[in-house]
């Protein structure tokens, strides 16, 4: 143990090899346990790589299954093959269809074009003709396509990118949708102009059971921690932990946590007792994620049902509407998409003599998410 005098390790010890490899934006070396599901989707793009258009493909799974990940390696090597385009839109953040065809018109022109002032229709075209002109074949992943769902954006982005070669003979687009919202169909939510145009092949990402969880969480301790900093024992603990969560994420930022848990106390090993200490925030980083992504209205609102937890639908309208200048329809919109976010509860309940109505309740802890407002 280095105990110096004021009892914290200096600033150039640590437990940690690598903290980067804990970071959310670290693509990891080793991907294990994910090779049907690569399979599945190398074989649907393989034809962009002899120049023609490739099959389309949904991959779907529950949140930290990997499916970014497999995007980000296999868009990685086809980024290397000529006459190939891969772009992966995360529509989190770019959740329309303008938004969608800025971050592509980003990749091939090394510019963003402006975001107001271009009519959708020029900035397509303007793709649409350098896919011709350069013979390249486009392939885009949607990423957490589940949001452009939540803005009534879906169907009207895909139709444009699936139905390219009709306005633009010649240009060659293949389309990858990533979902992690596990209750939505989303070739059912596309509209009939769009289903009939998309039959894509599947890859299904499901949640790591614990052993897959315990050897994928090791290699990155191995790569991650100085040997021996990391006990087997310690190990083991949070790859339980993370296994009931179901999402990886959950272990990786705990392992990091607990390193710097076990830093503060001027410990050179991680002990379970720095896992416990961690251990809740840990497993609510999917809060915290979904939380920060929320823009202003939708947090607004996720901050008046907590004030109204349990309240009726209309009641928080009535206190929402104090705040903002927005109407019942978008309110109720921005309340579907907070249930499906799973932030709040939004359940019809029967009121004597007075039909139905919904009630909306927190979905967690309320003194969780009003600490991450
Ligand atoms: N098989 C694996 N091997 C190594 N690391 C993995 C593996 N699967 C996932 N990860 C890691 O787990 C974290 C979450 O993975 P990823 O972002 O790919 O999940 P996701 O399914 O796309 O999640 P979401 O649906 O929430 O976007 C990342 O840090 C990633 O590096």
């Amino acid at each position: 143990m280095a105990d110096d005098s004021d009892g914290m390790l200096s600033w150039d010890e640590s437990v940690f090899r690598d903290e980067h490899v804990f970071e959310i934006d670290y693509v990891p070396e080793a991907f294990r346990h994910r090779e049907s599901q690569l399979q599945t989707l190398q074989y649907a793009l393989r034809p962009a790589v002899r120049g023609n258009r490739p099959l389309n493909a949904i991959v779907r799974g529950p949140p930290g299954t990997g499916k970014t990940t497999a995007i980000q390696k296999l868009f990685g090597e086809l980024g290397g093959q000529p006459g190939v385009r891969p772009v992966r839109v995360n529509c989190q953040v770019d959740g329309t269809r303008y938004g969608v065809f800025s971050r592509v018109f980003q990749s091939i022109f090394d510019y963003e074009p402006p975001s107001s002032g271009v009519s959708f229709k020029k900035l397509f075209g303007q793709v649409a003709d350098r896919l011709v002109d350069e013979e390249e074949v486009l392939v885009v992943a949607l990423d957490d396509v589940n949001y452009l769902f939540y803005e009534n954006e879906a169907s009207d982005t895909l139709y444009s990118l699936l139905r390219a070669h009709e306005t633009h003979p010649g240009a060659k687009v293949g389309v990858v949708l990533v979902s992690s919202d596990t209750d939505l169909d989303v070739v059912e939510a596309l509209d009939g102009r769009v289903q009939s145009v998309f039959r894509p092949e599947e890859a299904y990402f499901p949640v790591y059971d614990r052993e897959e969880v315990a050897d994928i969480l090791g290699e990155r301790v191995r790569v991650g921690f100085r040997d021996g900093a990391l006990p087997m024992s310690v190990l083991d603990r949070v790859a339980e932990q993370t296994a009931e969560a179901g999402d990886l994420r959950v272990g990786i930022d705990m392992l990091r946590r607990a390193g710097l848990h076990a830093e503060s106390r001027a410990s050179e090993t991680v002990e379970v007792e720095d896992v416990e200490a961690v251990s809740e925030r840990a497993r609510n980083h999917r809060l915290t994620r979904d939380i920060e992504a929320l823009s202003d209205v939708e947090r607004a609102l996720l901050e008046t049902v907590a004030e109204h937890d349990g309240g009726r639908a209309g009641d928080v309208y009535d206190a929402f509407a104090e705040r903002t200048d927005l109407g019942y329809t978008r309110y109720t919109e921005l309340v579907n998409k907070l249930d499906r976010l799973d932030l709040i509860d939004a359940r019809y309940e029967s009121l004597e003599g007075r039909g139905r109505s919904r009630t909306l309740t927190l979905a967690h802890d309320a003194e969780a998410v009003e600490r991450r407002l």
